[in-house]
């Protein structure tokens, strides 16, 4: 049977609960991924003076063909892109700047040095997302930042986020589409606090004042992005979830959900709904912990499924910016973004195909057993013939025909690098 074929037969068997499946399709269309540049160069960035990746997240792998310049790292993007159905968002960290061969210090860095990333991606016709960078720094070493004791640094932080936001105003300027900057420090403690406070006293101070400095929110939305440990802050993190959960509500600003940031056996699938009746956005950034937070390549997995199926649910799509943040360099890093974005529109796909208001009816008919016997077959309905179909739809590849794209990228292409 053609693609249309299993396509037409996959629709009827849906279409007998009521689910219209040419809507869902339509509404996926219009789902943004802010896909992380970061993916491409295990986080490494452009800056001339560059410095070893710090802050307590690590890339491991050496996978070759990793890019080293702007232009490859757009190349490599425009490829994933070219591989992934839908129109999407492009998440870049201030070490991505351009600067010409010249160091420009964090705290100087302006919009010109972003001037090719805002002229490609509206060639590309990409929106684009921004986050300041507080690791991988000389003044970042010991770990702390906006929180630290010393005033001086947190000052050049200040100023770098600053910064940040001006540049995520001219994104959204210049393209048309609020960018979103997202700030996240690592700061924290490797062994027991003797004052839990103070730190966090200190990093409410600094993000106030970042925030005093008005951009316009027509062009520039803020996040904030919570951590429960990373390598070197395994007691203590001074920006935990409940501080920014806190600051973002009071402040009006997104609160930012990593699902790496969390107790093991916490969800970031069961906070959507509660965080969405208290504020009008939340963010993601979706990622797979692997034992810790280790940032492997989202995959189609239970918990995945079930972040998709509560955004389509809630009818949230229009109120979740969901954006990725994995970085695996043991695999072709070009594979890694088309695995993991597809995976994430996958997930949404499942959930806009489930019959979700019947499912609703039952719970609140006491029907608990419909409700499991439905849900679990719906797991075995042809979910693939769909997706399949809107893959060819789309003019991307189907199935797993997009793997010869990239091994052609990387015999062409990624091979040659040095
Ligand atoms: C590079 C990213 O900003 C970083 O991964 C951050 O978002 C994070 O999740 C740190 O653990
Ligand atoms: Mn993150």
């Amino acid at each position: 049977m053609t693609i249309k074929g299993n396509f037409e037969w996959a629709k009827e068997e849906y279409e007998k609960w009521g689910v219209n499946v040419e809507g869902a399709l339509e509404k996926l269309k219009n789902v943004p991924i802010s896909i992380h540049c970061w993916q491409g160069d295990d986080v490494e960035g452009f800056e001339v003076n560059q410095q070893e990746l710090s802050g307590g997240i690590d890339v491991t792998g050496n996978y070759p063909g990793k890019a080293s310049t702007p232009d490859e790292l757009r190349s490599d993007l425009e490829m994933a892109l070219s591989l992934i159905p839908g129109h999407h968002r492009i998440n870049l960290h201030a070490i991505y700047g351009e600067t010409k061969g010249e160091v420009v210090e964090r705290d100087e860095l302006k919009p010109e040095h972003f001037e090719n990333w805002v002229n490609w991606a509206k060639d590309n016709k990409l929106g684009l997302d921004f986050n300041p960078t507080l690791f991988s720094h000389p003044k970042a070493d010991d770990g702390l930042t906006l929180s630290h004791p010393d005033p001086s640094i947190r000052d050049f932080w200040i100023r770098h986020c600053i910064a940040s936001r001006k540049i995520g105003e001219y994104f959204g300027k210049e393209l048309g589409t609020p960018a979103l900057t997202n700030i996240w420090i690592p700061d924290g403690y490797k062994d027991i606090p003797s004052d839990r406070l103070t730190p966090r006293k200190r990093l409410k101070e600094s993000l106030d004042k970042v925030f005093a400095d008005k951009v316009d929110e027509q062009y520039n939305v803020d996040a904030v992005e919570s951590k429960l440990f990373g390598i070197g802050s395994e007691a203590y993190v001074v920006g935990s979830h409940e501080f920014y959960m806190g600051y973002a509500l009071k402040n009006n600003k997104l609160c930012l959900l990593d699902t790496g940031h969390y107790h093991p056996t916490e969800v970031v699938s069961n906070k959507i709904s509660a965080m969405l009746l208290y504020s009008d956005q939340v963010a993601l950034h979706v990622s797979r912990p692997v034992r810790w937070d280790s940032d492997h390549v989202v995959a189609l997995d239970d918990e995945l499924k079930e972040i998709g199926m509560e955004i389509v649910r809630n009818d949230a799509l229009d109120q979740v910016r969901i954006g990725l943040d994995f970085f695996d360099a043991s695999i072709n890093r070009v594979a890694a973004w088309t695995i993991g974005t597809r995976n994430m529109l996958k997930a949404l796909l499942y959930g806009l195909l489930l019959p979700n208001d019947h499912l609703k009816e039952l719970q609140e008919a006491g029907n608990f057993t419909d409700r499991l016997a439905l849900m679990e077959e719906f797991k075995t309905y042809p979910f693939g013939a769909i997706w399949d179909y809107y893959c060819e739809e789309m003019d991307v590849p189907v199935k797993e025909t997009w793997l010869n794209d990239v091994r052609k990228y990387e015999e062409e292409v990624l091979s040659k690098r040095s």
